[in-house]
Parts: structure tokens; sequence; C-alpha cells
């Protein structure tokens, strides 16, 4: 039998309040969510939802899933956190389906929740998954990068954390067999993908190397140095931010992660993103239907 999703945290108890997800050990979350296999995560809470649908009907409209019950067209499922007012989070089938809002802090919440849900649910082999936007590389808008490592705005291969004040780093890798899964389902979906290395940042404007932040106090010369070194010496091929954290923390709870990200602007070419809302939402769908793709096919 395959064992039992534990975190090693000696203080956890049977009783815990997942507060950020308005839920609760009182909330029979073993009967709930213990057939959980795969956490999918990304930012925009319209995105998660539109995603909980997707799957929905990739996976056969699956009987344990939370519908909510005034269910409208495109509206079927229960909103499981809306009382919360941080995170959206939904069920579907063995899928858990999450937001996490912008940036490593905003993440790091909502991921060290899902990770005391699935322990305290009892879950056994949960991948977990990030779907979202990022800024490409040199590459053609619309491409998919799937993340091999992911690096902090130093170009360090890990993510930094503060704890009682020291930083500790832990390593910020995916999975490869993931990885490999996925590719194989964008070349049968005959989307642009390919695997790369992912820069996750704390910020969007100048630790991107954006100009056209509020600030910038750097030239174009340095710019266009650290984009070369990070793409030339470190194969860096699109900007986010949330990588580190997402694969940090999913190997220190010894879990497999795969980080999908469509890219809306070429970073080598401009800093704003002026695609149309159409172009984006149909680039933003991309990663969506590879993960959806992912989990039929191995569910
Ligand atoms: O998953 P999303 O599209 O929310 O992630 C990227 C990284 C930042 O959170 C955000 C910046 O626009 O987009
Ligand atoms: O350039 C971009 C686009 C999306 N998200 C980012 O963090 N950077």
């Amino acid at each position: 039998m395959a064992e039992k999703f534990c975190l090693s945290n000696p203080n956890l108890t049977d009783e815990d309040h997942l507060y950020h997800i308005a839920l609760s050990t009182s909330d029979n979350l073993p009967q709930r969510f213990g057939d959980v296999k795969y956490v999918c995560m990304g930012g925009k809470e319209r995105r998660m939802q539109k995603f909980a649908e997707l799957l929905y009907d990739t996976l056969g409209k699956p009987k344990n899933s939370e519908l909510t019950e005034q269910p409208t067209p495109g509206h079927r499922l229960k909103n499981i956190s809306q009382s919360g007012g941080r995170y959206c989070f939904y069920k579907v089938g063995p899928v858990a389906i999450v937001n996490h809002g912008i940036g490593n802090p905003s993440l790091s919440v909502v991921l060290n929740e899902m990770l005391k849900l699935i322990h305290h649910a009892g879950c056994t082999d949960v991948s977990f998954f990030r779907i979202g936007t990022s800024g490409g590389l040199g590459m053609k808008p619309g491409t998919v990068i799937i993340t091999k490592q992911a690096y902090n705005g130093l170009l360090e291969n890990c993510y930094r954390q503060v704890i009682c004040g020291k930083e500790i780093r832990y390593p910020a890798d995916t999975n490869p067999q993931l990885a490999e899964d996925l590719l194989k389902c964008a070349k049968d979906f005959k989307i642009e993908a390919i695997a790369g290395n992912t820069m996750g940042t704390n910020d969007f404007f100048e630790e991107q190397a954006r100009l056209d932040g509020a600030f910038c106090e750097f030239s174009r010369q340095e710019k266009s140095d650290f984009l070369k070194r990070a793409h030339d010496e470190f194969g860096i091929r699109n900007f986010e931010m949330e990588s580190c954290c997402f694969s940090g923390l999913c190997a220190r709870a010894n879990l497999k992660c795969a980080i999908v990200c469509t890219t809306v602007v070429n970073r080598l070419e401009r800093d704003d993103v002026t695609a149309d809302k159409s172009l984006l939402e149909e680039w933003e769908f991309y990663p969506q239907q590879l993960v959806a793709e992912y989990i039929k096919r191995s569910c």
C-alpha cells in the first residue's frame, strides 16, 4: 500500500486551523480530500476557476468533486475557501486547484496550508503543479516553458528563506520525469514548449531588469548584460515570481513538482506586456491544457 504523505514537523497535532484557506481538522479532511493526487496552483483566481471547470469536463465530471449548490454555466464547482477571502480552492476528482496570488510570500502561505491539508487528509503519491505566466527570455511569446531549475534574482539555484533571523537555502529543482511527460503532452497537442531554467524574482520590475517601473537606477547596458548572462550562462528562458518558493518547498516536503508557464512577452525585445486580451487568454490556456491532459493520462 502507498505510504501516506507525512510532514516531519513534530509540533503538528490532530487539531489544526488552516486559516487562509478557511478549513480545519474538524472539516472531515480525510473523507473530503484523502483521494487528492494532484495539487494545481497558479496566480489568478479566475484562471484557477476556469482550470477547475476545464478539468471537471476533461475528467468526465468525476463524482468526488465539490459542487456549488447554485450552479450557473461555467460555475458548477464550489469555492471551498470563499469565506477566507484570500484564495480560491476547488476540488475536482483527485485534483485540488488553488490560486496563490503574486510572489513567493503569498504562495508560501497557501502552499504551507495545502501541504498541511494533504498531511491531515492522509493523501498518497501527490504531485504539485504551478500553471502560470512569465516573461520569456529570447522566446516567441506564447511559448510554454517547463522549468528544470529555478534561480533567484541573484542567479542562485535555491529558495532562500529567513527563519529566526537566519537565512536558510533550499534546493529549487523540479521533477525531470514530470517535465518530460508534460513536454510529450505539448508535442501531442502541437503547443510550442521547451524545458528551460526559470528565474523567480521578488519583484516584477527592477529585479527582472525592467527599465519601465516606477524606479530605475541602472543603465540599458547593465540590463542587457544581466539578461545575456542569465540566458547564456544559466540557461534562463523565463522570469516569474514563484518558482523558487514553489520548487523549494515541494522538494523540502519530498514531493514531485512541475512548473509550466506560458510567456507573454519576449524580454530581449521589450519590457511591457502589450498583447491583447484574447491573445493573452489563448497563451494562458496552454499550461492549463497541458496539465489537464497530463492528469487525464495519468489518473
Ligand atoms: O501565475 P501567474 O501568472 O500569476 O505568475 C506570474 C508571476 C507573478 O505572480 C505575476 C506577475 O505578473 O505573473
Ligand atoms: O515578464 C513577466 C511576465 C509575467 N510574470 C512575470 O513575473 N514577469
